[in-house]
């Protein structure tokens, strides 16, 4: 009877203080062991699970890094070294231009004229084979030895556009980077959703976030006018009626650019080029293709309009277009915003660049003939339904006034330069293929 039951609270805590110290203290060791061996245990497996994780992150993000490094031509020391040479500005009161589409037609002019006055400029392309990419390589073998840098990549390419953007301030995009091509867009449409859509938000959103922002000069489209029929064309006049995907792409790039203005205060002038042509130019348009397919003999389709009316366009010099495109970016005021935030009110431009006066397609082809000295093998057909407008012609008072924009060179002339720049780049001594 004696051996009285310790009670729960005794055994845990026994009336013999003595007792009470020496149980007390080796039953709250157990517990204190048992407790701290428990969350030891979760702590080394907490560590060790942090450090797995930790090492399968660093281990993804050194494949993810060294595949980019390399399977892309971009990033690295070297890398570094030549954009920011590229760079530097060499004048008073220079610009640092990044150029977009640099070995393209107009990209390659542009980057050629603002490096020979001092400007900094480093290009980006992405030496699609819209049409042949020996004939963009060599655009930029000439701008190298003009000591323009063009880096290869994709204006869809977010990363690659905040690397550049981190490594230098640029002033200024010249962004001419697009697919072009009025036709063409019937056959791939989603290459123009691809480059002119998303790749022109993707260089947004990258301008809008640099610090500080860059003022943006681009190039729209005289294509934009669509069915309007009113001429010659004003920058008032209406353009919701494309007539091509191509054009609703370019439309779209000026509502996209409108509302970066908008929202982030980024300086914004959008250019409608009218069918530029000269040295340097593009395979895919008439008066190129033309020229390749007299020279070798091969015929050539001319487009009639409705009623058998000539097509016109209202073609326009390269070395023209690259004054309005340089005056554009002298005159082009600072964005306001920085790191996405917007300021205040930032200028939103758009002008025609042409050079009204336009010519019939039956014209330039007279005017080929005479500068190649061969006979053209004319094939007429009615112009096929692919998106084609009959007759573009600018109204350029906008562009005079505000840009100081004056054309100077008319067809006939423009085109004798370009003769003689295809006969000596592909290799023709007097209309005869030498190599
Ligand atoms: O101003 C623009 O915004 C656009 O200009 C240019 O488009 P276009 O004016 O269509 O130039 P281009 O193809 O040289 O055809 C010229 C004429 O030849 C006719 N044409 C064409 C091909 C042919 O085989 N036969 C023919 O008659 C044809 O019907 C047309 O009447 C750019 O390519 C475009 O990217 C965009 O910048």
């Amino acid at each position: 009877m004696g051996n009285k039951m310790p009670s729960l609270e005794e055994e845990l805590f026994p009336s013999t203080p003595g007792k009470f110290k020496i149980e007390r203290s080796h039953h709250m060791n157990r517990q204190i062991y048992r407790c701290f061996t428990s969350s030891s245990t979760v702590f080394l497996w907490t560590l060790f699970i942090i450090a797995l994780t930790a090492s399968y992150i660093s281990f993804q993000s050194f494949i993810d890094s060294g595949s980019r490094y390399l399977s892309a031509s971009w990033g690295g020391i070297q890398w570094e070294k030549q954009v920011r040479s590229s760079a530097q500005i060499h004048r008073h009161g220079g610009m640092s231009v990044l150029v977009t589409g640099a070995a393209g037609f107009v990209g390659s002019h542009v980057s050629t004229a603002l490096k020979r006055r001092g400007d900094g400029v480093v290009g980006l392309d992405n030496f699609n084979d819209y049409y042949d990419p020996s004939l963009k390589k060599a655009r930029k073998a000439l701008l190298e030895t003009h000591g323009v840098f063009i880096v290869e990549g994709d204006v869809n390419d977010a990363k690659l556009l905040a690397k550049l953007f981190d490594v230098v301030a640029f002033t200024h995009v010249m962004h001419l980077a697009a697919q072009a091509g009025v036709r063409y867009a019937m056959e791939n449409p989603h290459s123009y959703v691809h480059s002119n859509i998303a790749g022109l938000v993707t260089l947004m959103e990258a301008c809008k976030t640099a610090n500080p922002q860059p003022a943006i000069v681009w190039a729209s489209s005289s294509s934009v006018y669509g069915l309007n029929d009113k001429v010659p064309f004003s920058e008032s006049d209406r353009t919701d009626q494309p007539a091509s995907l191509y054009a609703a792409t370019k439309k779209a790039g000026e509502e996209i650019t409108h509302t970066y203005n908008h929202i982030y205060g980024l300086s914004i002038t959008g250019l409608r080029f009218f069918t530029v042509y000269g040295p340097w130019g593009r395979p895919d348009m008439a008066y190129f293709s033309f020229t390749r397919n007299i020279l070798q003999g091969k015929p050539i389709t001319v487009y009639r309009g409705k009623n058998r009316v000539d097509l016109a366009r209202d073609f326009t010099y390269i070395d023209d277009i690259v004054k309005g495109c340089i005056g554009s970016l002298d005159t082009s005021e600072k964005s306001t915003g920085s790191g996405g935030k917007k300021r205040g009110p930032a200028p939103y431009r758009i002008f025609n660049l042409g050079n009204t006066s336009p010519v019939t397609v039956p014209t330039l082809v007279n005017i080929l003939e005479r500068h190649l000295k061969v006979k053209a093998k004319r094939n007429v057909v009615d112009m096929p339904g692919n998106g084609d407008v009959p007759y573009t012609h600018a109204n350029i008072s906008s562009a005079r006034r505000e840009l100081g924009y004056k054309p100077t060179t008319d067809l006939q002339t423009g085109l004798k330069k370009f003769v003689k720049w295809y006969l000596s780049y592909y290799g023709y001594n007097n209309g005869k293929l030498v190599n």
